[in-house]
């Protein structure tokens, strides 16, 4: 079996179950003319992000690794009128993509991009007592896993779900002392998750336009 099959059947899912999405498109082409690497969720893992901000019932998001925004704008798609999407992102260019990207998908009055490492933003928005967030989505520098997933403990209540993306990596995620910070990374989530009595959780394996990986989600006891 492979990849290409598995990009085949991301493009089924597309046409047989979604609307076509020009603005997404333009979102998608912007980043890639811009340089910014191809690393945004797909469109299929982007509309389960919506659903589940949906079916949270969530009003308020946060988001660890911004790139252009392709995520943030299915999350902030996935709101209530009023509901908000804090995203975090290190890089100025990719924010300054995302910011224009968010214009253009008119979410702007849904999203709140703060520029800087998401370690620092995260302890600001701790001060600024900005949580709890209903739905936090953790997708930025893999080695930080650990410590974006404590501070989301900081940052939630009970009931609010936590979903960390690329934590099966190909399914190296199994493989002790891989010697990939990444690979690190992703088993430090398990470890956290799996070590943490207020949170229960569980990991998805995927294949599609993406390769082989895998998101884990938790809820907040
Ligand atoms: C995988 S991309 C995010 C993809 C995005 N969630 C999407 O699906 O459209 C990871 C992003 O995290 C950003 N990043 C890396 N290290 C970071 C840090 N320490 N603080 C904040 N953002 C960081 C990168 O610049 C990159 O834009």
């Amino acid at each position: 079996m492979s990849s290409k099959i598995w990009t085949a059947v991301d493009e089924y899912i597309v046409s047989s179950l979604f609307e076509a999405d020009p603005v997404l498109d333009a979102v998608l082409k912007a980043n890639r003319d811009q340089g910014l690497p191809a690393i945004d969720v797909s469109a299929a893992q982007g509309k389960l992000l919506s659903l589940l901000v949906r079916i949270r019932g969530a009003r308020t998001v946060l988001e660890v690794g911004t790139l252009g925004g392709y995520s943030t704008i299915w999350m902030a798609r996935g709101l209530p009128a009023d509901g908000k999407v804090v995203t975090l992102e290190l890089d100025p260019h990719h924010a300054k993509v995302a910011r224009s990207n968010f214009e253009r998908a008119g979410v702007s009055g849904k999203v709140d991009l703060r520029v800087g490492p998401a370690l620092q933003s995260l302890a600001a928005l701790a001060d600024q007592n900005a949580g709890a967030f209903d739905l936090i989505f953790i997708d930025a520098d893999k080695p930080n896993n650990p410590n974006y997933l404590n501070w989301a403990m900081k940052l939630s209540r009970s009931g609010t779900v936590i979903v960390c993306d690329n934590v099966i990596r190909d399914g190296a995620v199994v493989k002790e002392n891989s010697g990939d910070a990444n690979v690190e990374g992703a088993r430090a989530a398990f470890s956290f998750i799996g070590g943490e009595k207020r949170l229960d959780g569980t990991a998805i394996q995927t294949v599609g336009a993406k390769g082989y990986d895998g998101f884990a989600i938790a809820i907040v006891e």
